[in-house]
């Protein structure tokens, strides 16, 4: 049964210039196709659709030292900061579908800038802490967190349509799980912060059970806030999901996936979705992209209270004879 009715506010983000790989835009619909609104309305969920974000195209977005598409990802995480700060006024958990994972720059602000301090669960096989200056792509899916966090602002230099970025996430407010694949400037950055980090060592060593109840406690010893989950695809195993741009083997199970996003669902807490990197181009069969974008679908309905033992309507009576 459902112990609240939830509420899903949807936003497609079809955007790709965090990174330099074609298809990641077409996430949003993609999802949507496979039937997520269907879905979770049918499992008792209200669910507003904004329908997709609009970006506009950015003539000479010319490299800022090797930050590669400022311009354009500036402006539209700006444009998406708005957009997640209208749904959360609404009264809805914010779901943002991706979309490259730059675009948890606008998602996790506009969250902040909605509801105030929040936790953010980050579940990635990639940090995607780079700075501008630590990068070596220059590819902002993998700076997000950098943007964000207080304890960085002094490292970040100025970035064209960057200036409406606030800091607003404390490094002891952000837990990782599922990283393997860290570039050494990000894994100074983790141990300088002292941030939470829960790799795949630590999932193998702990089991997902235990790794989830020491992240809840470690979020909620002080003030429990609210929880953005930023969800990149990538994390779970690419023989479950392989259409994602940077697929890294030795990923989380199905099964773990979606222990975690049932668990978060049942502390009442989590605020704010994203669900990003889904990109149809990068598998090789269409199979591929189903098992992708149903992964996908899943892990939000564990969100938004799906059980595997299975749900029923609060007010379900049996047929009578
Ligand atoms: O900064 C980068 O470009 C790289 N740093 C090391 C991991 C791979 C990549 C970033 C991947 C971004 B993600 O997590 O959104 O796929
Ligand atoms: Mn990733
Ligand atoms: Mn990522």
């Amino acid at each position: 049964t459902w112990t609240d009715l939830r509420s899903a506010g949807i936003i497609g983000a079809p955007f790709s210039k965090g990174q330099p790989r074609g298809g990641v835009e077409s996430g949003p619909d993609l999802i949507r196709a496979a039937g997520l609104l269907q879905r979770l309305q049918e499992q008792g969920c209200a669910v507003k659709d904004y329908g997709n974000l609009t970006f506009e195209e950015v003539a000479d977005d010319e490299p800022v030292g090797r930050v590669k598409r400022a311009r354009a990802v500036g402006g539209a995480n700006q444009r998406l900061s708005e957009a997640v700060r209208a749904v959360k006024k609404d009264g809805h958990t914010s779901v943002m579908l991706g979309g490259d994972h730059s675009l948890a720059i606008g998602s996790i602000h506009g969250h902040s800038a909605a509801v105030g301090e929040l936790s953010v669960v980050w579940v990635d096989a990639h940090a995607d802490i780079n700075t501008a200056l630590t990068s070596t792509t220059g590819n902002i899916h993998g700076q997000p967190m950098s943007y964000l966090l207080h304890e960085l602002h002094a490292k970040v230099p100025v970035l064209p349509n960057f200036s409406w970025v606030k800091p607003c996430v404390s490094a002891k407010d952000l837990v990782y799980i599922g990283l393997r694949d860290v570039d050494p400037g990000e894994h100074y950055i983790l141990e300088l912060l002292g941030v939470k980090v829960f790799s795949m060592s630590e999932v193998d060593k702990l089991g997902v059970a235990r790794v989830m109840e020491e992240t809840c406690d470690y979020l909620s010893t002080r003030v429990k806030k609210p929880i953005h989950l930023s969800f990149d695809i990538d994390a779970i195993d690419p023989s479950v999901t392989p259409a994602t741009g940077t697929p890294v083997v030795g990923g989380l199970t199905y099964r773990e996936g979606v222990y975690i996003t049932e668990h978060l669902c049942q502390t009442g807490l989590l605020s704010g979705v994203d669900l990003v990197e889904v990109n149809p181009l990068r598998g090789q069969t269409e199979q591929d992209v189903q098992s992708t974008v149903s992964t996908a679908v899943d892990l939000l309905l564990g969100c938004f209270g799906r059980r595997r033992e299975g749900n029923h309507p609060t007010d379900y009576r049996l047929p009578e004879p």
